[in-house]
């Protein structure tokens, strides 16, 4: 049969003896000017050998299974399979060791590239060509080396129809088995099928991470759910609204998580669910089912939004019930029913003029006036006239008809004196005179008025220190301090900012006429960790920012203002270990909403340690 090739070499005609695909690969072979003797080579270095294979990566990761698998089914040595990529070069084999030894003589191996122009008539090169699959028997190969071989090779297709790759089985020219070629087909088209499966993969996990970015960025709670209930996507904010951990709810079934009488269930396309979250929360959410081309169900989507006000309502004006602030406040109620005069100390901000205003409610004179001066405020002669009141033409600029002070403002009732300690000298005598008379005389007047107040004042400054100074006269000191309030900064009840927070949230959205906003759990170990030298107005101004800026109906760390930002992270240069343990302790001291006890347990320490522990760590608590 080397007739053939033979004649055809010599220019005979032998068209109608040999298969056309076979023929018509000989004439392009004369038309590349292919050697027929001797072949020119195309053989890639080792390092661009490894260039291709990785930007073939899929392909051989395709084959990696496939081609020992149709290995197994030839059954008896002398074969190789190789994988060739589209431009014939052969990025993979296996087979028998003297087979392939043997095969490495013509050079085919790893890093040879067998496309037509440069080996003539080939099983690897004639597939790619053609993009057919293709026996090549012995004398049909172009290139007379090649004649010892048996080739069966199929093209490794795109989803277009597009060659890609080649498989090949070769082996002696003996071995014409015809289903070799349907064994080689099979191989290309496993390596297809898993090239597929790689597609989809990438496109399935570029929509997970495209719709969690997507997720992420909506201002509203977004969730999926897939077909058999479970939740596989929620956003910060979702979880957030839910109260809950995004890494808590994923993968739990969405029953689990809502109470709502029909689950996540939806019978239609798209369906509005009025859920009650377990905690009590009400949630609307609006899910939209999502089909495939058939109409199955894949699953629901949709958004998150709070019905119900998320945030628990106070009716009373003191906001906060931790250890060291329910002490306070048991105080204040002892001293509401008694008639003493009350002194409340505490650092700027701390709720002085709410304590008293507390006070007053908790009293008999609750139906009487409060009646609130800033001492500081004001200059020495208008604190007298603002106490004490003036007659027409006391002063000069007095009003006509003259003007009450706030002591008769207050009759029956009650008067808070704040900043005492900057009250003027010349004051204090007049006050202490009011105090022990308990009668007023208007500025310019003759006739004193008879008054029943009882008098609240408070400091942020040391009274005592100022008496010492002689810049606060001992009487009125005594006077005064019948009974003292101590108010804690607020860094030392921080348990009192899980209840303050909630409060200003409302209390801000309703003065900008809003919605009421969530808050996102994280956003407290921020607050914990902040020191708070500005005390509860810094922490009210601190949520009012945040309620102007959010982005979202949801509070975010992001919301919060630099500073607080640094305020966990302030601990550099902390070495490592310390900044884990007050990371914990911060965690800690989160997850139990501030209580010690509960914290301490938590992190499997004794109380007195997690004091010292937060002390040492100027954890700011
Ligand atoms: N326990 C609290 N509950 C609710 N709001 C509070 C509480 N404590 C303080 N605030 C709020 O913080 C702000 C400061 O409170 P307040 O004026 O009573 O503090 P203060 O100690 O009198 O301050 P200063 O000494 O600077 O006058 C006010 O807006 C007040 O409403």
């Amino acid at each position: 049969m080397d007739n053939h090739w033979i004649r055809f070499i010599n220019g005979e005609s032998v068209e109608s003896e040999v298969s056309p695909s076979i023929y018509r690969s000989w004439q392009r072979s004369l038309e590349y000017q292919v050697d027929h003797k001797l072949s020119n080579q195309d053989i890639l270095s080792t390092p661009r050998l490894s260039e291709r294979r990785e930007a073939q990566d899929s392909l051989i990761r395709a084959g990696e299974t496939v081609l020992p698998y149709i290995f197994s089914l030839l059954g008896s040595s002398n074969y190789t399979v190789l994988l060739g990529d589209n431009d014939g070069y052969i990025i993979e084999a296996i087979g028998d060791a003297p087979f392939m030894s043997r095969v490495q003589k013509v050079n085919l191996s790893p890093g040879a590239s067998w496309r037509e122009e440069i080996r003539g008539t080939n099983a690897i090169g004639t597939a790619l060509r053609d993009n057919a699959p293709i026996s090549v028997f012995g004398w049909e190969h172009f290139v007379h080396d090649n004649h010892f071989l048996a080739c069966w090779a199929a093209p490794i297709q795109n989803s277009l129809g597009a060659p890609i790759g080649v498989i090949d089985i070769s082996g002696e020219a003996s071995r014409d088995r015809e289903k070799i070629l349907t064994i080689a087909m099979m191989g290309a088209s496993m390596i297809e099928k898993n090239l597929r499966l790689f597609e989809l993969e990438n496109q399935l996990k570029f929509y997970q991470e495209g719709s969690k970015l997507a997720s992420s960025l909506l201002h509203q709670g977004f969730l999926a759910i897939d077909h058999n209930g479970i939740i596989t996507n929620i956003n910060t904010l979702g979880a957030a609204l839910l109260g809950r951990k995004q890494e808590d709810i994923i993968g739990q079934l969405a029953g689990d998580i809502f109470s709502s009488p029909k689950g996540w269930m939806l019978s239609g396309h798209s369906q509005d669910l009025q859920i009650k979250e377990r905690s009590g929360k009400g949630i609307s959410s609006h899910l939209k089912r999502v089909v495939n081309d058939a109409g199955q169900s894949l699953g629901a989507v949709g958004t998150l939004q709070i019905t119900e006000d998320p945030l628990p309502m106070s009716n009373t004006l003191w906001i906060g019930h931790g250890q060291p602030t329910l002490r306070t406040l048991a105080r204040a109620s002892k001293v509401a029913s008694t008639h003493s005069s009350v002194l409340i100390h505490g650092e700027s901000g701390t709720g002085k003029e709410i304590i008293a205003r507390t006070i007053h409610q908790l009293s008999s004179r609750r139906e009487g006036p409060f009646v609130a001066l800033n001492c500081a405020s004001l200059s020495s002669s208008l604190v007298e006239s603002e106490l004490f009141g003036y007659v027409e033409g006391a002063f000069t600029g007095a009003r006509r008809g003259g003007k009450p002070g706030k002591f008769e403002l207050a009759d029956k009732g009650t008067i808070f004196l704040d900043e005492i300690g900057d009250m003027p000298l010349n004051v204090q005598v007049a006050l202490l005179r009011a105090l022990q008379e308990k009668e007023v005389t208007r500025i310019g007047d003759t006739k004193t008025l008879k008054i029943d107040v009882r008098v609240i004042a408070a400091s942020h400054k040391d009274l005592s220190a100022l008496v010492s100074t002689e810049r606060f006269r001992l009487d009125l000191y005594y006077r005064l301090k019948v009974v003292t309030l101590e108010l804690p900064p607020l860094r030392e009840r921080p348990e009192d900012i899980r209840d303050l927070v909630p409060h200003f949230i409302r209390k801000t959205c309703e003065s900008f006429g809003s919605p009421i906003f969530g808050i996102q759990e994280e956003v407290y170990a921020y607050l914990l960790a902040h020191t708070w030298p500005g005390n509860v107005r810094e922490l009210e101004n601190c949520i009012e920012s945040m309620v102007a800026l959010a982005e979202g109906p949801i509070l975010t760390v992001a919301d919060l203002p630099d500073e607080f930002q640094k305020s966990v992270l302030k601990t550099e240069p902390v070495p490592l270990l310390d900044q884990q343990t007050k990371h914990a302790i911060l965690y800690a001291l989160t997850q139990t909403k501030g209580k010690i006890a509960p914290a301490a347990k938590l992190l499997g320490i004794g109380r007195n340690t997690l004091y010292r522990k937060i002390k040492d760590l100027d954890i700011g608590y």
